[in-house]
């Protein structure tokens, strides 16, 4: 289902001017710390109501400033998840969850309690109240809680903000899950790269109010000239692949690129999997010749397409490998003594252990159409 927003809003000194389309299961609203997520998010939900615009989420108009619509935030079905679960502290999981699906229509309700509760893995905690949850329990409660109110459109505002990385670890799966299972759009706000690069279908990179870029995760990760704002040190490309095989002597699995094989520590799934690889910038060496006798596993062709220098010592090179860009971090050194220019032919080498856990995820039946 499309969402679709086109606003301006000015609050103080700060103005909001965002137009973007998503077809995308999950659309990440990227961007740094004031650059206006929050605000567009609150727009969307009808918390705020633009000076101008327009916002729909498939046929269902929810703002349209020009023909006088405004639908108030109670009448929009929009779930919101904030960044700390906000469940209600007297009730127990079981009555937070069908507190939301009280509001929810009867015609149009989506998802049982049985249904929500298996999907985010929440059985063991119907009981208890808020007060004896981990930060992560909570958020899947809070998710739950959004989902039984059968919105058209899930808002989730930095849902994993306040937890550390063992518990952001612990629900990422649980919200992939969601993107590829449940047909609610979401609308993700995050300035976590990898969190980003992992989970959204669709990227919209917000700079200063307005949108810097928006399309496919990949693409807009692939691209050097957006690194200052997609945060350089963590910069790497987005690549989309699908299991080719096993090799359980060794504890790997074979991925297929569009550019070669990839090696990478054993995923659990079947064969033809899609899988979504993040290969960090800094993680990648160039070779003139194809290299032998190296323990590196990964060793793919490439062309050099742009080269961008950035601070210090450091150049970003892009690389295209059969059609998916890949990115790799060198010295102006190395710059120089390989002689690095757009068209050169070369080869990638990424080590199999560059990729950890953060970096793979699987992206469901259709992941493959970002
Ligand atoms: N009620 C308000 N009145 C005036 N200015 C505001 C108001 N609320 C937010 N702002 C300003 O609008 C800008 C955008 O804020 P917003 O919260 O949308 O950013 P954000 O990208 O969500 O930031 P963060 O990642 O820190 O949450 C900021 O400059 C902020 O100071």
């Amino acid at each position: 289902m499309s969402l679709s927003v086109d606003i301006t809003h000015r609050q103080g000194d700060f103005t909001l001017d965002a137009r973007f389309e998503s077809q995308g299961n999950l659309t990440a609203l990227f961007g740094r710390s004031g650059s206006g997520k929050t605000t567009l998010v609150n727009i969307v939900a009808g918390l705020i109501r633009p000076k101008r615009g327009r916002v729909t989420v498939g046929d269902l108009v929810l703002l349209d400033s020009e023909r006088g619509i405004f639908l108030p935030p109670h009448r929009r079905r929009v779930g919101y998840v904030f960044q700390e679960g906000r469940l209600f502290p007297h009730l127990t999981v079981r009555q937070n969850l069908l507190y939301g699906h009280w509001f929810a229509p009867r015609q149009g309700r989506h998802g049982s309690l049985e249904h929500v509760v298996d999907l985010l893995g929440i059985s063991g905690l119907l009981a208890r109240k808020p007060a004896l949850l981990s930060g992560g329990e909570k958020q899947r409660v809070a998710i739950g809680r959004a989902l039984l109110a059968s919105p058209r459109l899930l808002l989730m505002d930095e849902p994993l903000a306040s937890l550390d990385e063992g518990r952001k670890a612990e629900i990422l799966p649980y919200i992939e899950r969601l993107r590829d299972e449940v047909r609610i759009p979401i609308l993700y706000v995050s300035h976590g790269v990898g969190e980003v690069a992992r989970l959204a279908s669709t990227l919209v990179l917000l700079n200063e109010g307005a949108v810097a870029a928006a399309g496919p995760t990949a693409d807009i990760m692939g691209r050097l000239d957006l690194f200052p704002m997609t945060g350089r040190a963590e910069a790497g490309a987005v690549l989309e692949t699908r299991i080719v095989g096993q090799e359980a002597e060794y504890g790997l699995t074979l991925l297929r690129a569009a550019g070669g094989l990839i090696r990478v520590p054993r995923i659990d799934l079947p064969t033809g999997s899609p899988i979504r690889i993040r290969i960090r910038a800094r993680d990648v060496m160039l070779a003139l010749e194809k290299p032998a006798g190296i323990s590196a596993l990964n060793i793919l062709p490439a062309t050099v397409t742009e080269l961008r220098p950035g601070d210090g010592p450091i150049v970003d090179v892009r690389l295209d490998c059969a059609g998916d860009a890949l990115l790799a971090r060198v010295t102006r050194r190395s710059v120089a003594m390989l002689g690095l220019r757009p068209g050169l032919a070369l080869h990638a080498v990424v080590k199999s252990v560059a990729f950890d856990r953060r970096s793979i995820a699987p992206t469901g039946g259709d992941g493959a159409e970002v």
